[in-house]
């Protein structure tokens, strides 16, 4: 699903975020990415979505060249990934609903097909009853749920998440957890970027440790290995 061969990524500004990175992830697995800030986790996730480039190396995602993959292109590898944030990244101006069909509009399926994928999805995330609401008019937790449901929308083989419960209280985090927990059992890769120590050490999954833009650990069922 996912190979890495020598990844380095230099910034602009001369600043070395991957320094040959080596990996492959396989469909269905559900990956944690741990690490101290500035390791290059972020990068790491950007890359396999293409907001940024490799500056060298091989980087293929679902048999997409991530390295020479054309600008017109992107919005097909992008159909192909659901990626969730911290801070959710829905648009204010649209309520639950129109947020999640919004993905498939843009991919032009029938209006019917619409909105039926749209209200499995939101009842999958349990917010089918807020379809109507605006993004202002939810809970942190409930915002993710959206974000995750816009995501999953259109079926995606893998799934990007980074940080995607730093915003959140404990309780409210594991609500989040449990639905990721979900969606990987159905068969899709999950890939986290996360700090959340407990977490990472209760739900068992494989662990990538990334420090310095190197990969210096990589355990399946491992723990998160550091202090929080
Ligand atoms: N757009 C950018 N331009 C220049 N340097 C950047 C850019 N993005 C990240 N960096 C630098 O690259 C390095 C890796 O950053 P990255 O965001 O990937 O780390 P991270 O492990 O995700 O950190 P955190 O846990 O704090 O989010 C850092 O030194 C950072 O300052």
């Amino acid at each position: 699903m996912i190979q890495m061969k020598n990844v380095y990524k230099k910034y602009p500004n001369g600043i070395v975020a991957l320094n040959g990175l080596n990996v492959e992830i396989e469909q269905g697995e559900f990956v944690y990415i741990v690490g101290p800030s500035g390791a290059g986790k972020s990068t790491f996730i950007k890359m396999m979505y293409r907001e940024e480039r490799p500056s060298s190396g091989q980087m293929f995602v679902d048999d997409i060249d991530i390295a020479t993959l054309k600008n017109r292109k992107v919005p097909m590898l992008r159909r192909q990934i659901g990626v969730v944030f911290q801070d959710f990244k829905l648009l204010t101006k649209l309520n639950v609903y129109e947020n999640v069909a919004f993905a498939l509009e843009v991919i032009e399926e029938k209006p019917e097909a619409i909105k039926k994928r749209v209200m499995e999805v939101l009842d999958l995330v349990g917010l089918k009853h807020k379809a109507k609401m605006f993004p202002d008019e939810l809970s942190g937790g409930e915002q993710q749920r959206v974000s995750i449901a816009r995501s999953i929308v259109n079926m995606p083989k893998v799934m990007i998440a980074d940080e995607p419960t730093g915003n959140l209280d404990p309780e409210t985090a594991w609500d989040i957890m449990n639905l990721f927990e979900r969606i990987n059992k159905a068969g899709t890769t999950v890939i986290m970027a996360t700090h959340n120590q407990h977490i990472v050490n209760t739900l068992r999954h494989r662990v990538i440790a990334i420090e310095g833009g190197l990969i210096v650990r990589d355990v399946a069922g491992g723990d998160y290995g550091y202090e929080g």
